[in-house]
């Protein structure tokens, strides 16, 4: 399988400070890849290096074989979701922000079906009654599966994910591992839930910046 993103003996910094320090690691297409340490240890700097939050102060970023300059975050924006603890959905209600990005000229033409709306919904196990609840009354786990839904309709193929499954029910969190047990997507992730580092094929540990273990 082709390396979408390689990490070449990285470092970052940020107010000041060295976050990473030379941390080298590939993730192939496909790879469903867990970032575990302790709090403080970087594990969120990774996943937002990769969209260019943080500037590289030594080593080197690919994507897809390219150093991440300008125009590969640009790339790496357009195919990949990050999905952080408490997503913004910038809309009054859910059908509102699962469409909002359609009605952008990137995406113009594309606009889901009301089946495609249903059917993805149901695969992260929420209901089509959610459709016309308002964002700000819906739970910080069902925003994290409301912004995996609308990733998925836009067809996204990376996916990088802070923790989660941490709030949801087993049975959402039943619905959200098989979602991205799907092959034709790549995960880079950060979590603390055994199942889902259980389903995850390469587990990375951080400690204070720099990978003491890969597994
Ligand atoms: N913009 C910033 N300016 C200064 N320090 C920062 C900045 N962003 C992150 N840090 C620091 O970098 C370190 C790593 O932060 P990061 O959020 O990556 O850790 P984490 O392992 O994801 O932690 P947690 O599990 O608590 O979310 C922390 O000490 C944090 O305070």
């Amino acid at each position: 399988m082709t390396i979408l993103v390689r990490f070449d003996r990285v470092s970052v910094a940020a107010g000041g400070r060295t976050i990473l320090r030379n941390l080298s690691f590939d993730i192939r297409e496909g790879d469903k890849a867990v970032f575990r340490g302790q709090s403080g240890s970087g594990k969120s700097t990774v996943l937002k290096t990769l969209l260019g939050v943080y500037p590289v102060t030594a080593g080197c970023v690919y994507f897809s074989g390219k150093p991440l300059d300008r125009d590969a975050v640009t790339a790496i924006r357009a195919c990949a979701a990050y999905i952080g603890q408490e997503p913004v959905l910038g809309a009054d209600t859910v059908r509102d922000a699962l469409l909002l990005p359609f009605g952008f000229r990137a995406h113009r033409g594309k606009m889901p079906s009301a089946d495609a709306l249903a059917e993805t919904l149901a695969r992260l196990g929420l209901a089509p009654s959610i459709l016309d609840q308002d964002c700000v009354r819906v739970s910080g786990g069902e925003k994290q599966r409301i912004a995996i839904a609308r990733a998925q309709l836009l067809g996204k193929r990376l996916y990088l994910l802070d923790e989660v499954t941490s709030a949801l029910d087993e049975e959402s969190k039943r619905a959200v591992l098989d979602f991205f047990g799907d092959p034709a997507l790549t995960v880079l992730s950060v979590a603390h839930d055994p199942a889902w580092i259980a389903r995850c094929d390469t587990v990375f540990e951080l400690e204070e910046g720099h990978l003491a273990g890969a597994a």
